[in-house]
């Protein structure tokens, strides 16, 4: 008999998937508050105004306090609802959550519809590992393809050590994110931003503050 085929990006799902439940409970609470704290000290820094984030599963990059700390930083924070088809919708968070697929917390405020995420300044969308070039590997709902053709913002992966990859398989679907935020192995409390190939978060702001003041 043949044995069932198992796709390059399944595996490397399976194989982080792994990875982090056998993650330290400290190495993870340490990595998730530098990674709460450096994903809003980006907010701070790019002065995003309306920000669109995500509410980490259990052992998902960001833990308990990315959404507190993002809320603290950003003056909306929208957050995703997930459609029957496994495209987004956005609410924006209020501090209600009601549980929906696969675990998920999701904010219960006005939906505000599937292009909502268009209007945000910055895109802090979760993963399981990033490449150099940009090549996002997600759970594998294709959602945060969708997500990516409507958004011009910068797009950030947050992730554990050892996710940003040199080498991280896609099909020709995929969309590119703009950076990664990898908590550091070596010390728990610093966050490392990683830029993919042609975009920088300066890059994007000096375009964005040039195109407004063309023509006047
Ligand atoms: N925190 C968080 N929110 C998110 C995402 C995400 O990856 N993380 N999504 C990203 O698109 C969307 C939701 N899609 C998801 C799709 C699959 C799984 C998942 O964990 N699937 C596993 C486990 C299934 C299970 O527990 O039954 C699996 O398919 O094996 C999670 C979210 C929107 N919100
Ligand atoms: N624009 C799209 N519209 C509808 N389905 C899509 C789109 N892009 C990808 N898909 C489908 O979604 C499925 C999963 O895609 P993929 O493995 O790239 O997910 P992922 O990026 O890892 O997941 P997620 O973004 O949900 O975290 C594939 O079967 C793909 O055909």
């Amino acid at each position: 008999m043949v044995p069932p085929r198992v796709s390059p990006k399944s595996e490397l799902r399976a194989h982080i998937r792994s990875v982090r439940r056998a993650m330290p409970d400290l190495e993870r609470t340490t990595a998730d508050r530098s990674l709460a704290a450096a994903a809003s000290d980006l907010v701070r820094q790019a002065g995003a105004r309306t920000v669109s984030a995500y509410v980490p599963l259990a052992g998902e990059p960001g833990g308990g306090e990315l959404v507190p700390a993002l809320a603290g930083a950003a003056e909306r924070l929208l957050l995703p609802v997930l459609l029957d088809d496994n495209d987004l919708d956005w609410a924006e968070h209020d501090g209600s959550f009601a549980p929906g697929r696969f675990g998920l917390l999701q904010p219960t405020g006005p939906r505000l519809g599937r292009e909502a995420v268009a209007g945000a300044d910055l895109v802090l969308l979760p993963g399981l590992a990033v490449s150099p070039d940009g090549t996002r590997l997600g759970q594998g709902g294709g959602s945060y393809d969708r997500v990516l053709q409507r958004v011009e913002a910068p797009t950030v992966v947050l992730l554990y050590p050892g996710e940003f990859l040199a080498d991280v398989p896609s099909e020709p679907h995929d969309q590119h994110v703009c950076g990664a935020i990898e908590a550091s192995a070596e010390r728990y409390e610093t966050a490392h931003v990683h830029w993919t190939k042609g975009c920088s978060m300066t890059q994007h702001w000096h375009s964005k503050y040039r195109s407004a003041n063309d023509g006047g």
